[in-house]
């Protein structure tokens, strides 16, 4: 034996009685030893030593060698313990790891169901398969495989023996595995999540079990399968109570009293509800053991009965009182009794070391005894089966190869070793033929004492035998192997999750990576650059849009004042009603400018309207159906405020110097020379304008005489088609005033004079009808211009145009941004998934690790070959 091994030993919890450490291993232990061999019991082995008991020293050496053995074996036995126990906290460790990667990130579980008829009877599937099989209608109903034919074995979905998720509780839900197929991944998350706490209660459960230093042995089989006979026979005595028709409805531990209970023959009840202790009388019922009769039916009263009774027989004989470990015998209720205490039974599994199940050799295997017996044997391995009442069967090989060839789909392992395992027997007989016929204690209290023919029931002999040496001297096998092969369950069940989900989030994380790159990326990225694009383009269209509006709003109103002036605007009437003219013709200049206003307003309407539905077009085209328009665009709202305060603005009092506006030009025109004639004139004549003349004449006096000219006419004047220059008019000018003499100028002067003012005044009272206009023309237009009207009018338009033009715009925009936060949340969403992906691939391949590390720990715990010394 290693060093290492008995390093293992230190600090645990060992069986104390039995352990043996290294300093101690050259002497024999000082409990009673069995010997498997002989089936007989060594004595402290000083005294073997020193000669006591008058042995020869060959026998001493060949005891000590067997008391040697016994130690090894033991020894083997509490490192092989300790190492479950440690296997045990790693597993529940893990499956917390789990349960927390799962709250995080919800662990995916394989649902589909594979198609049984492919599994071979002896496969390790076979026996769930065949369970699965006779639960459904008809075999050849069974549900197919989503999983298409070609794949291959590896990569078909896994059939869980230990994580398989069921929703109702309980062994008859015939429908399990099509609700369990339909659920979603979040919810067959929760499920998973809850089987994983359960499985952790199972594994406390069962290092409780494998810390035990007894062994429960759990007697269970169909109704009225002679179970309690069965127990009775192993006991010798008629203890539980037996009857024809269905009496064990309450759970019966049978106990030896000499350990646990003071040598005290009595029942503790355990009522519903209650947590046993047997130093707390409050927790349970004393009542006698002939009162269990009565008790075994108060199933809805008791949970548990504890039966403590005296096995006078030898140690050599007695299964309960064999003097190396404390067995519990538990004779539990038929199964198909009802569904509750089926159920029971069921859960009752994880708390023993073995089951016996006693089955009807007339009735043969009932479905519910399948589906336990497949169940326990998927854990436990091996099951004792105790084909009973085999008396009645007339032809018994029949019985025998019918019943064994049943076994063997059920449970391979039992069927390998049928001998050891399966045992057709007449529990009513084993008991009528005991010395008392099953109705004393059975025996004088000696134990060494083989005062019994057991002869007359070799059967059952043999299957007491078997049942002995399986927990006696295979105890390693009986108690430990249990929770080895759960263990092991649990573990490849563990590995078969991880390694599909690690492969599913290995995929998960490459095809959403395919689709971050070539779909939902290059898609955000187009909406993000085309928003950036039909955001350029909108706002140039708007600002296009409002500066357009704003000159032709300012050219218009421009271009109606500059008119003014030109001409009457409106009829006279003569003298007698200047006022009304002079005040109608103000208004309606002033009418003017408002209706240019008027009219730039509704072309910015016009103009406004075609470029909303130009920009919800854009939005329509570029967006399709993700654009939202849901306002509606009303023209006639617009500039529906006050428009300007023109009217209140200007100076609207009508001043006398209103009505003449003297000047050569409209003093032409009025005596009728053509207007294009006297426009361009104009620029020539006001040269002779006083601020002119004052400065140009000095500088051009001298050369003035050269240039007058020798003939100047008036007839020129007004005949001559071209224009005269100035220095022509002068010079004609300057040669007929030679021709006026003073006595000539006194003559004249008074008449010309005369003329001249009457010529004058005509022309002044004439020309009211335009110079008003013209005069009020420049009033109005100086005063536009002082308060920038023009300007004014073209913002406060544009403004509103470009306001309006805002609102689908922002639309768009908004739109956009719209589009754009649902690519992006779904990049986001993408990305986290990846991201996932990665963290539970990664997880599951670090987990596969640890299973696989721990899978190797628990198949190294060799708990069938046994360490001699020769
Ligand atoms: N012939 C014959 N009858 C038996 C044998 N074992 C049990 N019986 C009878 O079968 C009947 C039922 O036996 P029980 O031991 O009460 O059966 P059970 O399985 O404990 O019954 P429940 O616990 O109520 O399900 C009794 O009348 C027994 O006498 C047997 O080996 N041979």
């Amino acid at each position: 034996m290693s060093q290492k091994g008995f390093k293992n030993l230190e600090g645990a919890n060992d069986d104390a009685s039995t352990l043996v450490d290294e300093n101690e291993s050259t002497d024999l232990p000082a409990t009673v030893m069995y010997m498997p061999d002989e089936g007989t019991f060594g004595n402290d082995s000083t005294t073997l030593f020193e000669g006591q008991g008058g042995l020869s020293s060959g026998m001493l050496f060949s005891n000590k060698k067997k008391q040697l053995n016994a130690s090894i074996q033991q020894l083997n036995y509490n490192e092989n313990k300790i190492a479950l126990d440690r296997t045990i906290n790693q597993t529940i460790e893990l499956l917390y790891e789990l349960s927390n990667e799962n709250k995080e990130r919800p662990i995916f579980y394989p649902t589909d169901t594979e198609d049984d008829s492919s599994l071979l009877l002896n496969s390790p599937r076979a026996h769930l398969a065949l369970v699965r099989n006779n639960l459904t209608a008809s075999a050849k109903t069974l549900s197919k495989a989503k999983i298409p034919k070609n794949v291959e074995e590896d990569e078909r979905i896994p059939e869980f023996k230990v994580l398989k998720l069921s929703i109702k509780m309980g062994h008859n839900n015939h429908n399990n595995d099509n609700l369990v197929k339909n659920l979603d991944k979040a919810s067959l998350a929760t499920l998973l999540e809850q089987k994983l706490n359960q499985q952790v209660k199972y594994l406390l459960n069962l290092k409780d079990r494998v810390d035990d230093t007894s062994s429960k042995v759990f007697v269970t089989g169909d109704l009225n399968a002679g179970k309690s006979t069965f127990c009775n026979a192993l006991l010798r005595r008629k203890v539980l109570p037996e009857d024809q028709q269905p009496c064990t409805s309450v759970f019966c531990e049978v106990i030896d009293a000499t350990k646990e209970n003071k040598g005290v023959e009595e029942v503790h009840a355990v009522c519903i509800g209650c947590d046993y202790n047997i130093r707390d009388e409050s927790s349970y019922e004393i009542h006698n053991l002939n009162e269990l009769e009565d008790l075994v039916y108060e199933c809805d009263k008791y949970k548990l009965l504890k039966v403590y009774v005296l096995d006078h027989r030898s140690l050599t004989e007695s299964l309960l009182h064999n003097g190396v470990i404390d067995i519990k015998l538990i004779d539990a209720p038929g199964l198909n009794m009802d569904l509750y205490q089926t159920t029971q039974v069921f859960s009752r599994q994880e708390e023993i070391d073995l089951v016996v199940f006693v089955v009807n050799s007339e009735n043969h295997f009932t479905l519910s005894a399948k589906e336990f017996i497949a169940a326990a044997a998927a854990e436990k391995r091996y099951v004792f089966i105790v084909v009973n009442k085999f008396d009645n069967i007339n032809d018994k090989n029949k019985c025998m190869s019918k019943i064994l060839e049943q076994i063997k789909s059920l449970s391979p392992d039992t069927y390998k070793n049928a001998k050891e395992f399966v045992h057709f027997v007449s529990s009513s007989d084993a008991l009528n033929n005991s010395p008392d016929g099953g109705d004393g204690d059975g025996g004088d209290g000696d134990d060494d004492n083989n005062n019994h023919n057991n002869d007359s029931n070799p059967d059952f002999d043999n299957l007491e035998a078997s049942l002995r040496k399986f927990i006696l001297d295979k105890r390693a096998i009986s108690k430990l192997l249990p929770a080895k092969s759960y263990l092991i369950n649990l573990l490849n069940d563990l590995h078969s999750l991880s390694q599909i989900n690690e492969k599913i989030y290995v995929q998960e994380k490459k095809d959403k990576l395919i689709e971050l790159n070539s779909l939902i990326t290059p898609k955000y990225e187009e909406i993000l650059q085309l928003s950036v694009k039909i955001n350029d383009s909108i706002n140039s269209l708007v600002e296009k849009t409002c500066t357009e509006i704003y000159d032709f709003t300012k050219n218009e109103i421009l271009t109606t004042v500059n008119e003014f002036g030109d001409h009457q605007v409106v009829p006279y009437e003569g003298l007698q009603y200047i006022y009304e003219y002079a005040m109608e013709t103000q208004r309606v200049m002033i009418e003017t400018v408002l209706s240019a206003v008027s009219s730039s307003e509704s072309q910015a309407k016009n103009l406004t309207s075609a470029k909303v539905e130009e920009i919800i077009k854009f939005g329509k085209t570029t967006l399709g159906d993700e654009f939202l328009h849901d306002k509606v665009f009303k023209p006639d709202l617009m500039f529906t405020r006050r428009r300007d305060t023109i009217k209140k603005n200007l100076n609207d009092l009508i001043e006398f110097s209103d009505f003449f506006d003297p000047s050569w030009e409209s003093c032409l025109m009025w005596l009728g020379i053509p207007k294009e004639f006297v426009s361009n004139t104009r620029l020539q004549l006001s040269f002779y304008n006083s601020s002119n003349l004052i400065s140009n004449l000095p500088s051009s006096a001298m050369s003035l005489k050269n240039q007058l000219p020798t003939q100047l006419t008036l007839h020129t004047l007004y005949s001559s088609t071209k224009l005269l220059t100035t220095g022509a008019l002068i010079r004609k000018l300057y040669s007929v005033s030679h021709l006026i003499r003073p006595s000539l100028l006194k003559k004249f002067a008074g008449p010309i004079l005369l003329g001249i003012t009457g010529f004058t005044v005509y022309y002044l009272v004439n020309d009211i009808p335009n110079a008003f206009p013209r005069k009020q023309a420049r009033k109005i237009k100086k005063q536009i211009f002082d308060m920038d009207y023009p300007h004014i009018n073209a913002d406060r338009i544009s403004k509103e145009c470009r306001q309006v033009l805002n609102y689908p715009s922002r639309q768009v925009m908004n739109n956009f941004q719209t589009t754009i936060d649902k690519r992006l949340g779904e990049k986001e969403k993408l990305e986290k998934c990846i991201k996932d992906a990665e963290l539970s691939s990664g997880y599951f391949e670090k987990l596969l690790g640890k299973i696989d590390y721990q899978m190797q720990l628990v198949d190294d715990i060799d708990l069938e070959s046994l360490n001699t010394v020769d």
